[in-house]
């Protein structure tokens, strides 16, 4: 969501809790893969048991967001045996034949607080879409296509956890004028982003160049952030989500809801620099969350309140699981809201809420554009790492061992 969005969001007073309207915010599934195995040598692999479950959630407050709302080459590499792991449950766990080597060296940029390391083999031969996609449009200018899932669960789970331990992330601060009052945001979600506008591209060496000339930008051409190429990681998905939903994508927007706290309040991506009827193509990783999709008020675009369409009274709900895409496309986002409201962690029925991986990506046109998307995703904070032992996000100190 862009700055300008944010203003008309905060141009009146916003209602507390529950039921709202307008533009104002709100602010697991547990897969098994097991293989019986009456010896200790099960080899070849049957196709896998998965075993799901449904939990049962329930929204507890829609205050405080503000919701804003290198190319690598790849390298040879030997594979390794998979092992199998035997259980004192009288299974072995299905081990999965599959390289997990790095497909080449890490991707580097000096913008990147540490280098972002290349996929693993196994998820690099693994970013085409496994099934067709189903449309859903049965709201009034609401045009969806859901994969789902786009990723099967296994390589789902090994992505998402890949991506959170290997990118930095942000908790963007910022401050907003409203009702004539300084007002300091706390973006409630970890956010981090990649990629840069139509007007310049990278060259294979990470300089920023005129998109149109080739030529060298100039240095101020963005004053106040400095655009990072895609690393090697996103850039395979984003090619291979270019190819199936016929549309190309210059930026990757990554979100990490770390608990159930974490959210984003209801907006659309309408922001005047990306295309008229953009298609913003969602990834869901890990945890999965309820994704809420409400029509716009019809009163707001002059057209009668009565007989109001599917969505706008009651929001239409998703429950987005590990693999899934959601192309949004056409009228969608001039027309429709969407938001990942909060879920109580620890309800008695629901098991806690796991941590969960969002990437859109976009199309952005400007170099206005660029600007806001890193001022809204990265900022002037610290960096977040992955902490794999705590299991848990932990501020990054940047190693100065080498200077
Ligand atoms: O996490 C999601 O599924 C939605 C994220 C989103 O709407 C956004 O980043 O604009
Ligand atoms: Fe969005």
């Amino acid at each position: 969501m862009s700055k300008r969005t944010l203003d008309a969001f905060f141009a009146a007073p916003k209602p507390k809790k529950q039921k709202k309207s307008g533009l104002y915010k709100e602010d697991s599934k547990g897969v098994i893969e097991l293989e019986p195995s009456p010896s200790p040598s099960p080899s070849p692999s049957p196709l896998p048991v998965v075993v799901t479950s449904k939990e049962t959630i329930e929204i507890v407050s829609d205050d405080d967001e503000i919701a804003v709302v290198s190319e690598t080459k790849a390298v040879k590499s030997t594979s390794v045996a998979a092992p199998v792991i035997l259980t004192n449950t009288g299974f072995a766990i299905a081990a999965p034949d599959r390289d997990t080597s790095p497909s080449g060296p890490p991707s580097i940029h000096p913008t990147y607080p540490f280098p972002i390391p290349s996929l693993p083999r196994h998820l690099l031969e693994s970013m085409q879409p496994s099934k067709e996609p189903r449309a859903i449009n049965d709201g009034i200018d609401l045009d969806l296509l859901c994969y789902e899932p786009y990723m099967a669960s296994s390589l789902a789970r090994d992505y998402g956890e890949f991506l959170r331990r290997e990118l930095p992330f942000y908790r963007v601060q910022y401050k907003i004028n409203r009702f004539g009052k300084e007002t300091e945001i706390n973006t409630p979600r970890y956010t981090t982003v990649f990629g840069i506008d139509d007007t310049s591209r990278f060259s294979p060496d990470g300089q920023i160049l005129d998109a149109r000339t080739g030529k060298p930008s100039p240095a101020n051409k963005y004053k106040t952030c400095r655009p990072r190429p895609i690393p090697q990681c996103l850039q395979s998905l984003l090619d291979a989500t270019s190819e199936c939903t016929n549309t190309s994508y210059n930026f990757a927007l990554v979100n990490y809801y770390a608990s159930g706290q974490d959210s984003i309040s209801f907006h659309s991506d309408d922001e005047h620099f990306l295309e008229k009827e953009p298609a913003i193509a969602s990834f869901s990783f890990l945890g999965a969350r309820d994704f809420l999709l409400k029509h716009k008020p019809m009163k707001e675009q002059g057209q009668p309140v009565e007989g109001a369409k599917k969505g706008e009274d009651k929001p239409m709900k998703f429950n987005l699981t590990s693999g899934t895409l959601i192309l949004m496309r056409g009228k969608t986002q001039s027309n429709w809201l969407h938001s990942i409201p909060k879920r109580a962690s620890n309800g008695v029925r629901a098991p806690a809420i796991q941590g969960r991986i969002n990437i859109t990506f976009r199309k952005n046109m400007t170099a206005a554009g660029t600007e806001n998307y890193y001022r809204y995703n990265v900022g002037t904070g610290p960096v977040w790492k992955w902490d794999e032992k705590k299991k848990e996000m932990k501020l990054h100190v940047a190693d100065t061992s080498d200077i």
